[in-house]
């Protein structure tokens, strides 16, 4: 209902949704700028009172201090009024578009893996980064500016139909053809638009995508294929935006030329209607100064039309986003008790293709549960399907007696640590990246979490120690140390069911111990859930699984699948020989 209310209203309406309590503030705006308008007119009203009582010899001395210090009131009021307004306008643009990235923000943690990963990161930071920002203008300029751009001609034009109907429709021509001429420059822009939207994304995706691939660019000596297509993607762009150009460039230089020269109208037939004796010299000369006071009020409406078509733009992509299929939450959401977590009969597929086959078991609270088993079997994506990244295709998968679609995400995401593969450090110091685990823990419990991770001597070694941006620290981290980190989030957060998918995957032996001692602090008493490819750390786990193209083969304790499970048995004897030959390497390195 609410969405199908959004997608019926219009662009402004669905962008003015996010300016929560400042809309007031907007309103108070456009009254600054309606007065800014009228005080705008004041010089040159100021000027043909002077002028006509000048001319009709009138003029007294008091009038002619007074009507130069009324003008500069005017003037000074105009600019004063118009700096007000738009420090307000700003001020709910800015809320505006915080509130839009928030939102967006805010649907990506509720929408599945699947549908996040459907668009490129490029294409987010398109939408949530620039598009967002392009909003700036026409919130705070074209609303506030537009109105009062209407009112002030309209009130200038009904004064002039006072004194001469062709006065009027005179000082009005240049605007009405210099608006028309413009708007017709913008018939076809939507088609361009989408092709200029569709180019910088995939710019944007492009250089996301060469920034973060540039180890494997250099590894394998892509740089020059690379950037080939970086810059394919650059002169597209270039190209898009030059056609855009050329298509304007005949529209805008005429209404710009047409538009100010309301004078070319107004003088000739001014003075037709004046030597007709149907105006006087004094209404000719207040005609035409205020058909000049106009012009800047109507060169504004060149601004609204490309805000409008901005804005008719960027929402509806804001929407197509928020209206991105959410993994449905409960209404009624249940309780889960306890820390056993159970899959039943499981199937699931990233897309059409099934990838898991019906997984069944139980990880008691309390207990060690290892998934093992040759690469692409499935063991991330089973790790990620208890985490609810995507709801199971068929079966269920259960969380403290409860099945996790019918938890609430908050709830389900306070049961679970998940240490991923990639443990992604954000753009803040180190401690805040250890404090995502608990946004209200304290300095203090940060340190202590840092402390039995094992993360204190090496955060010690930056100079600015905690306060060390992730950013500027995260070419200077091992892998190992990393997973440190992730690790110290992860006992901070203290959840009683812990995954880890790859914890240890990145470590030398000299690192691996405390990385282990680590992980041994944070799954003290919990439910453990591990993914190994070292199945040494995994020898005492209180029951492996052996998963095989998405099917547990064989499952027991190490022991009983060293006899049941031929494949369990060679995972473990290319192991040992692993341990082996780098035991032996070490050996012959110290020698
Ligand atoms: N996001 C995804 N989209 C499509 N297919 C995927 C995705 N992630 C994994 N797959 C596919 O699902 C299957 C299982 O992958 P998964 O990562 O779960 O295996 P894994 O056993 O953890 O492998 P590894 O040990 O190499 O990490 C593979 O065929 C993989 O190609």
């Amino acid at each position: 209902m609410k969405k199908e209310k959004a997608k019926h209203e219009s662009p402004y309406k669905g962008i003015f949704r996010f300016a929560s309590e400042k809309k007031q503030q907007l309103t108070f705006s456009v009254i600054l700028s309606v007065l800014s308008s009228i005080f705008g007119i004041v010089p040159y009203i100021a000027v043909a009172v002077l002028l006509q009582s000048a001319l009709e010899g009138r003029l007294t001395m008091e009038w002619a201090v007074l009507l130069p210090v009324i003008a500069l009131c005017g003037f000074f009021l105009k600019h004063w009024l118009y700096a007000k307004s738009t420090l307000c306008s700003h001020k709910v643009a800015y809320e505006i578009i915080k509130n839009i990235r928030v939102t967006v923000m805010r649907k990506m943690s509720k929408v599945s893996m699947g549908t996040v990963q459907s668009k490129s990161s490029g294409e987010f930071k398109q939408l949530i980064m620039d598009d967002a920002d392009r909003l700036e203008v026409p919130i705070a300029h074209a609303i506030p500016e537009m109105i009062a751009s209407t009112l002030v001609p309209v009130l200038v034009i009904l004064y002039l139909l006072l004194i001469d109907w062709r006065m009027a429709l005179a000082a009005l021509a240049t605007g009405v053809i210099g608006n028309v001429i413009y708007y017709c420059m913008l018939i076809g822009r939507g088609e361009m638009m989408k092709e200029y939207m569709a180019s910088n994304a995939n710019m944007n995706a492009t250089i996301v995508e060469y920034v973060n691939g540039m180890e494997v660019i250099k590894a394998f000596n892509q740089t020059a294929s690379s950037m080939d297509r970086f810059q394919s993607s650059v002169l597209k762009v270039r190209d898009v935006t030059t056609k855009w150009y050329r298509h304007c460039w005949p529209f805008m230089s005429i209404s710009q030329a047409v538009l100010p020269s309301s004078i070319a109208f107004v003088l000739p037939v001014g003075m037709a209607l004046f030597s007709g004796g149907a105006v006087s010299l004094s209404e000719l000369i207040l005609c035409i100064l205020l058909s000049m006071a106009i012009v800047g009020s109507l060169q504004t409406f060149l601004d609204f039309w490309e805000s409008t078509a901005v804005v008719a733009e960027v929402q509806p992509r804001i929407q197509a986003l928020l209206d991105m299929e959410e993994l449905p939450e409960p209404t009624q959401p249940k309780h889960s008790t306890g820390a056993n977590v159970e899959l039943k009969d499981v199937h699931f597929g990233y897309g059409d293709s099934e990838v898991i086959h019906g997984v069944s078991f139980a990880a008691k609270a309390g207990t060690v549960t290892a998934l093992v088993g040759p690469s692409g079997s499935g063991k991330s994506t089973l790790a990620k399907l208890i985490a609810r990244f995507w709801d199971v295709d068929a079966g269920a998968v259960l969380v403290g007696g409860t099945d996790v679609r019918e938890l609430s995400l908050s709830d389900l995401t306070e049961k679970i640590s998940f240490v991923s593969q990639d443990n992604f450090l954000f753009n803040m110091s180190l401690r805040d990246n250890i404090r995502i685990g608990k946004p209200e823990a304290t300095d203090k419990e940060v340190e202590w979490a840092a402390a039995q991770a094992g993360c204190d001597e090496f955060i010690a070694r930056f100079p600015k120690s905690y306060d060390t941006n992730a950013g500027d620290a995260g070419a200077r981290l091992s892998g190992g140390e990393r997973q440190r980190l992730a690790i110290a989030r992860a006992i901070l957060k203290n959840a009683p069911i812990v995954i880890l998918d790859e914890a240890t995957a990145f470590t030398d032996p000299e690192n691996e111990d405390k990385l282990q001692h680590s992980i041994d602090k944070l799954t003290k008493g919990k439910t453990l859930i591990v993914i190994a490819h070292r199945l040494s750390t995994i020898m005492y786990a209180d029951q492996i699984l052996v998963l095989e193209d998405g099917q547990i083969t064989s499952r027991g304790t190490h022991e009983q699948l060293l006899t049941s499970s031929e494949t369990y048995l060679d995972m473990w004897k290319a192991h040992i020989s692993t341990m082996d030959w780098s035991m032996n390497q070490e050996v012959s390195e110290s020698c």
